[in-house]
């Protein structure tokens, strides 16, 4: 049996990844992580997270939960995650990391610690947005540098408090790279005012915050004549959290190392 902690427990993939702990054979929540200051500390994380009474108490700090788990799933803040990243180094520990919004230091940090450490990283845990990745990449290659103007348009709740989300990001990644181009020098994020007519060779992002949307992500070619989009279209959490539940499994036996999802999808 493999022993899950979740920090970020009380947040919305916090709950969700309880939930989709409870679903899974051969896993179990060991520990349950929220903020030092919550009033949830000490509460039943199963109830908080409404599956039922788990045995499991809310504790306010990983060093709490020390013997309780072998893999952390942290969906939380960029800073935050950088500290349970060392946490888990420091005590042998395997983490999927699902925190969107870190910089490229960040992002290092982790390149960095993934030698002592065995480490899912991935901007979107789901099997639909990740065969979107290849089926972009596969698009761009088809499509070429010259016709298709490219658009990635993405749409979240109104509590995101990154932009673009980060899988936009990772898509307009994607097909930069099958282009060979350097997404730092193509992207464009937003336009107002007389901006002038479109250079070839952006890569534009649009980004929509509203209401409950869970996440929509399109990808748009368009030339003169035809349109192709790629979309993608979350209805609820537990998607992104079947995910990271699927990469804790994924991970058993191994001690090092920096993965996404397609590398447990076989989509590389
Ligand atoms: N990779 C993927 O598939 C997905 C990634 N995400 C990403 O996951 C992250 C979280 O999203 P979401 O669950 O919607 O956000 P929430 O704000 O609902 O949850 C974040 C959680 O982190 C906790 N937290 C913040 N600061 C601290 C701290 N200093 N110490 C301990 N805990 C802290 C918050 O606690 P408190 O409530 O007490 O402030 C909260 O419970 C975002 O970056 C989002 O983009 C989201 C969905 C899918
Ligand atoms: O914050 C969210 O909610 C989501 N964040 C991720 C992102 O930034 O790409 C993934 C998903 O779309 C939901």
């Amino acid at each position: 049996m493999i022993k899950v902690a979740v920090t970020g427990a009380a947040g919305r993939m916090g709950k969700a990844n309880i939930e989709a702990i409870q679903m899974t054979e051969n896993v179990e929540l060991g520990a349950a992580i929220v903020e030092p200051t919550s009033t949830l500390i000490g509460a039943d994380a199963g109830e908080m997270a409404g599956v039922g009474k788990l045995g499991v108490t809310i504790k306010g700090s990983l060093a709490d939960a020390v013997d309780d788990f072998d893999v952390l799933i942290d969906f939380t803040a960029p800073e935050v995650t950088l500290q349970n990243v060392d946490f888990c180094v420091e005590n042998g520990k395997q983490i999927v990391i699902g925190t969107t919004g870190l910089n490229d230091e960040q992002k290092a940090i982790l390149q960095d610690r993934s030698s002592k450490a065995a480490i899912v990283f991935a901007p979107n845990m789901s099997v639909g947005v990740n065969l979107c990745f290849k089926l972009l990449e596969v698009a761009a290659q088809a499509l070429g540098n010259d016709d298709y103007d490219i658009e990635v348009i993405e749409a979240h709740h109104r509590h995101k408090v990154d932009s673009p989300s980060g899988t936009a990001l990772r898509m307009g990644e994607v097909v930069a790279d099958a282009l060979g181009r350097d997404l730092k020098e193509c992207a464009v994020y937003g336009r107002e005012g007389i901006t002038g007519a479109r250079p070839r060779g952006e890569i534009g992002f649009e980004t929509i915050r509203a209401g409950d949307v869970v996440g929509d992500h399109t990808v748009l070619f368009a030339t003169e004549g035809e349109r192709i989009e790629i979309t993608h279209k979350a209805s609820n959490r537990l998607t992104f959290a079947k995910g990271a539940v699927r990469a804790c499994k994924w991970l058993e036996g191994k001690k090092s190392g920096l993965f996404d999802m397609q590398d447990i999808l076989g989509l590389k």
